[in-house]
C-alpha cells in the first residue's frame, strides 16, 4: 500500500494484468543439491500483474476531481503489456524493474509505485520424437499448482528512484505426506478433544516469502545470486521428505534453515502455513499400509513464522547438517 510523506494512503492502478509474453529470454541458474531445476525456456513467461502509483501531485485527482494528470489505469495497462514485449530479460522481478522504471521515465510526477506480479505457470508437454520423446517447445499446459510471485516498491528520491522494499514467493504450495508426520505431547484439558497422533496423513498449504540482503539482487537479475522460486519448491519437499515431523511448526523451522543456508543472498524467509491433515476413514492396513482418507472439516489451524540470517547466526548449533547428525527427530 502507497503512502505520501505525510502517511496518507493514496494510491491508484490496475489488477489482474494478464501478460502473456512469449519467447522470453532463457533463465539458466545454478544448481543446489535439492533441486534438479537449472532453469527455464522462458517459452511462455505470463504473468498476472497488479500495479499502482502514488504522487502528492494526485491529490486533486481526489479532492477536485482534477484528471488533468491522471494517467488512465487502462493506459497503465496498455503500458505493461507494450513493454512486456521489449523486456530483455528472464525473470519475473526483472520484468517488474523493467516496467517501473520505464513508467517512473515516462511520467515525471509519479513519485511511488507499487508493482506485484504472479507468475502464470505453463509446463511443458513431451511429444514422440526420432530418439523417443522430447518436449514439444510449442505446446504447453496451464498448470494450477504453486506459482512463483514477487512485489516491489520504488520511490522517486533526489538522487533517482530507489527500490524501497521487495519480497519474493511461492505461493499456493500444497503437500501431501501420506506417513511419518505426527503431532502428540499438547497440552491436554478439559478442552481437547484432539486424540495424539503417531503417524497422520499430514497435508498442509504452504506460501513462502523471502527477501536479499543487497536490495538490488532482487530486481536488476545478476543471475549468479538469483534464487528461483523452484528450488524453493523443492528445497520444501526434501525436507518435509527427509524429517519425521512432530509438528508443522517444527517443519517448516526445518524448511527455513535449508533455504538459509543454501542461499546466502538471502536475509529473511517467512512461512504462511495451513493444517489440511486429512481425515482417517479406514485406518491404515499394519501389513499394506493401504487406508481411507477424506477432507478435513474447517475450521483449519495455521502458523506463520519468519526467520532472519542475523537468528540463524546466533542460532549456529541448530544449523541444518548439525541437526542431522543429532539423528534427526526424524530419519524414518
Ligand atoms: O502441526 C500441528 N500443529 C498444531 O499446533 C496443531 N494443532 C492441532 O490441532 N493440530 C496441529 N498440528
Amino acid at each position: 500500500m502507497l503512502n505520501l510523506a505525510n502517511g496518507r494512503t493514496l494510491y491508484y492502478g490496475k489488477g489482474d494484468v494478464l501478460t502473456y509474453r512469449t519467447y522470453a529470454k532463457p533463465l539458466t541458474v545454478n544448481s543446489i543439491p535439492e533441486s534438479s531445476f537449472r532453469g527455464d525456456s522462458n517459452v511462455i513467461f505470463a504473468h498476472n500483474l497488479t500495479f499502482s502509483v502514488s504522487s502528492e501531485q494526485l491529490l486533486s485527482s481526489f479532492t477536485e476531481g482534477d484528471n488533468s494528470i491522471v494517467v488512465a489505469t487502462d493506459s497503465m495497462k496498455n503500458f505493461i503489456l507494450r513493454h512486456a514485449g521489449q523486456f530483455n530479460g528472464s525473470t519475473t522481478e526483472g520484468f517488474l524493474a523493467f516496467v517501473s522504471r520505464r513508467f517512473f521515465e515516462t511520467y515525471a510526477h509519479i513519485t511511488a509505485i507499487e508493482i506485484r506480479g504472479d507468475r502464470i505457470p505453463f509446463q511443458s508437454l513431451q511429444v514422440r520424437g526420432e530418439e523417443g520423446f522430447e518436449d514439444s517447445g510449442l505446446v504447453y499446459r496451464r498448470s494450477h499448482n504453486d506459482h512463483a510471485s514477487a512485489s516491489l516498491v520504488y520511490k522517486r528520491e533526489s538522487q533517482g528512484t530507489q527500490l524501497v522494499s521487495h519480497w519474493c514467493g511461492l505461493t499456493d504450495l500444497q503437500l501431501i505426506k501420506v506417513s511419518g508426520s505426527s503431532f502428540f505431547g499438547f497440552i491436554r484439558d478439559e478442552y481437547t478433544t484432539l486424540p495424539d497422533s503417531y503417524d497422520r496423513p499430514l497435508f498442509i498449504f504452504l506460501n513462502i516469502y523471502w527477501c536479499y540482503t543487497n536490495i538490488e539482487d532482487a530486481a536488476e537479475a545478476d543471475l549468479e545470486r538469483y534464487v528461483p522460486a523452484e528450488q524453493i519448491r523443492d528445497i520444501a519437499h526434501h525436507v518435509f521428505h527427509e524429517y519425521k515431523t512432530p509438528s508443522i511448526q517444527y517443519l517448516i523451522y526445518q524448511i527455513a534453515l535449508l533455504i538459509l543456508t543454501r542461499f546466502p543472498q538471502l536475509s529473511e524467509v517467512r512461512f504462511e502455513s495451513n493444517n489440511r491433515t486429512w481425515e482417517t476413514v479406514v485406518e491404515p492396513d499394519p501389513v499394506t499400509h493401504a487406508g481411507v482418507f477424506t477432507e478435513p472439516r474447517p475450521p483449519f489451524g495455521f502458523q506463520g513464522f519468519s526467520l532472519t540470517r542475523e537468528d540463524l547466526d546466533h542460532n549456529e548449533e541448530t544449523a541444518v547438517d548439525s541437526n542431522a547428525s543429532a539423528g534427526k527427530i526424524n530419519q524414518p
